[in-house]
């Protein structure tokens, strides 16, 4: 479990629904900032072991793009790998580099370059009204109660929810709790955004408009999706298996190999199969 002033604000369906999401990727790409700056991580034979369970098994990657996909099937260990991107786990062997800094140890650094957005929502709010939710990281970067208290105004008005201010949090949709803690990270101005399964339990209508809210972001961006559809516009893309680097290329490149290897795993029964 991670403590709170830890967790940095950074966090073949029918065939109608592949075309609104493919339509909803374009969008996106089209709406994307020009200015958006880049993401640069160094992964130098990164190992991880939790619990006598080994998560990343040599990982040596090196990426410079504006925005990264990492795919891989569940249990690959993508969300292990964007808490070491963010400094939230520390490896067991290896060494991280992420926007010029080791995250796990520098974490006061980390806090101003990394930001994620987890999957669940309800794992990364804590206080009871949007206001006060959005404040705690700017206070936790060392802004004043009065700057902390401008900047999440501001915030609300970038997005259209000044009137969300005072909204206790715990009635409000996963949609909307999900778009909370997109503005709480934003307001810190991180350089990277990692999105982690972002639209993880949603409809298809909420993910359309979380997507739209993607767009505001000018940071870099590392998104982590079992799925190849919501990684189709990036610029690169990483291919995690079984804790390891399978491929690294162009969302071109990497997501037909990976669709590939699905759809081959699919056929087979490997649910049958317990893993160590
Ligand atoms: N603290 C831990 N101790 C032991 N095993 C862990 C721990 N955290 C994760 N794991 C295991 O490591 C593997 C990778 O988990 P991780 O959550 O990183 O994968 P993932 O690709 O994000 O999966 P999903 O798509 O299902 O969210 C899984 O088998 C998980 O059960």
């Amino acid at each position: 479990m991670v403590s709170k002033p830890d967790l940095i604000k950074f966090g073949g369906g029918p065939r109608k629904t592949e075309l609104l999401i493919s339509i909803n990727a374009a969008l996106y790409k089209n709406m994307i900032n020009e200015t958006q700056n880049q993401v640069t991580f160094a992964l130098q034979n990164v190992c991880l072991t939790q619990d006598n369970k080994v998560i990343l098994r040599d990982v040596t990657v090196r990426e410079n793009a504006r925005r990264i996909g990492i795919v891989g099937r569940n249990g690959s260990g993508k969300t292990t790998l964007a808490r070491v991107l963010s400094g939230l786990v520390a490896v067991t062997s290896g060494h991280v580099e992420i926007g010029g800094i080791d995250p796990a140890k520098n974490r006061k650094a980390a806090i101003n370059t990394v930001g994620i957005l987890f999957q669940n929502p309800d794992h990364q709010i804590i206080f009871p009204t949007v206001e006060e939710e959005i404040a705690f990281g700017l206070l936790q970067q060392g802004h004043s109660k009065k700057d902390a208290a401008d900047l999440v105004r501001k915030t609300l008005v970038d997005f259209d929810r000044a009137h969300w201010a005072k909204a206790a949090v715990h009635q409000l949709s996963q949609g909307q709790k999900q778009l909370v803690c997109l503005m709480s990270i934003l307001a810190m101005r991180p350089k990277i955004v990692i999105l982690d399964e972002p639209f993880s339990g949603l409809d298809l209508p909420t993910k359309m408009q979380l997507a739209r809210a993607f767009t505001k972001i000018d940071s870099a961006i590392i998104h982590i999706s079992h799925d190849p559809e919501h990684l189709k516009s990036y610029d690169r893309v990483l291919w995690i298996d079984e804790g390891a680097l399978r491929m690294q290329g162009s969302a071109e490149a990497v997501l037909p190999a990976f669709i590939g290897e699905m759809e081959r795993i699919g056929e087979a029964d490997d649910l049958a199969q317990f893993t160590d």
